[in-house]
């Protein structure tokens, strides 16, 4: 085991998705078997007793990856030194909530994490929002750290991803194992934007063989768009393990390599490739490598997808703009 710990920060460490994350990271699942972790914790003032007793229950895990815990409720403090952040604290939406209706009252809260990881995190810090709005809140985070490159900023779109790999192998009765090259498009909201034309379903075209327009338009889109709001009726709160899941998958493969002749969606900041305007946090079809991205380039974009991508840009655009009013970017 290499000897100097990774630090990983995780806001929103006593919230139900930090109940999962916490223990996955501890136990190698994000850096390997053979990388010591330091977790450093963030929460607000109130929850910091709670935290108390996540830690404790950390400490009776006996993780060997796991090298030392610090928490707080100062982001320049549990920022300091951060190699990596997961940045999940932010009120989740209730029913009948959009996630957009989450703008005002969580945006507020990435313009001071983006200054303080500015500020005080590693030169190698890469940065990883899943509290909601995910996309506009990294938005948020990236124009309130301008000496960080841009390219460190990520949202999660990998839970619709890993969603719409699950409906897809159920209507073609495979295993997920046998489905690459799916791509989540836009924003983690209902206009996403789930595409199967270039993905594959072993080795084969996927709308292809799906050959079902009808089970395309209105079943597996509105499956995959709907699914958080699905959770939320059932389970009478926001998905958390699968949420939690996702945020390790898509730090994991950023950080360690996405598979050979695959790719991840990851909303990254656009370079106008698609047509999406530059500068928004858009999901894309991604190859990583060592802690680096590259947009999957040069895919023929029919005029079903076009105008679904479309449209989830141009929602993109209204949260940006909303929060440039709000004056939470510049
Ligand atoms: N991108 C995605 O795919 C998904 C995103 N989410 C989002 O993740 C977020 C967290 O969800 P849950 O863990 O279920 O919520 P939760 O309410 O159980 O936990 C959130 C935690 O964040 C803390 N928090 C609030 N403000 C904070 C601040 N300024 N600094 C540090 N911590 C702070 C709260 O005290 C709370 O403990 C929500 O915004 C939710 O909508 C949830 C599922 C999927
Ligand atoms: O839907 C929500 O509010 C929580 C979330 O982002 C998801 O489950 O995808």
């Amino acid at each position: 085991m290499s000897t100097t710990p990774v630090k990983v920060a995780v806001t929103g460490a006593a919230g139900q998705i930090g109940y999962s994350l916490l223990f996955r990271i501890a136990s190698g699942a994000l850096l390997g078997p053979d990388t010591p972790v330091e977790l450093r914790l963030l929460e607000i003032t109130p929850a910091l007793k709670a935290l108390e007793g996540v830690v404790m229950e950390l400490d009776d895990c006996a993780f060997p990856t796991l090298a030392k815990v610090e928490i707080g409720d100062d982001p320049n403090t549990i920022f300091d030194g951060a190699n990596v952040a997961l940045l999940v604290g932010a009120r989740p939406r209730t029913k009948g909530m959009e996630r957009g209706d989450l703008l005002e009252a969580n945006g507020a809260i990435f313009t001071g994490q983006g200054k303080a990881l500015n500020d005080h995190a590693a030169d190698d810090i890469r940065v990883t929002v899943t509290g909601n709005p995910a996309n506009t809140n990294a938005l948020i985070a990236k124009s309130n750290a301008p000496d960080i490159p841009a390219e460190r900023f990520s949202a999660l779109t990998r839970l619709d991803h890993n969603r719409a790999l699950a409906q897809l192998a159920k209507k073609t009765g495979t295993s997920v194992n046998d489905l690459k090259k799916l791509t989540i498009w836009g924003n983690h909201s209902a206009t996403q934007y789930p595409d199967i034309f270039h993905a594959e379903v072993a080795g084969k075209n996927a709308a292809e063989v799906v050959n079902d327009q009808t089970w395309l338009e209105n079943d597996f889109i509105p499956t995959v768009q709907k699914r958080g709001a699905a959770i939320i009726e059932a389970r009478g709160a926001s998905s958390a393990a699968s949420a939690a899941a996702a945020t390790i998958d898509h730090t994991r493969d950023w950080l360690r390599g996405s598979a050979d002749g695959d790719w991840l969606s990851m909303a990254v900041v656009s370079d106008g490739s698609y047509g999406v305007p530059e500068g928004l946090i858009s999901s894309f079809p991604v190859i990583t490598k060592d802690g680096n991205w590259e947009i999957v380039q040069g895919l023929e974009i029919n005029d079903f997808s076009r105008g679904r991508i479309d449209a989830s840009a141009a929602e993109l655009a209204e949260e940006r703009d909303a929060v440039q009013q709000l004056g939470l970017i510049g």
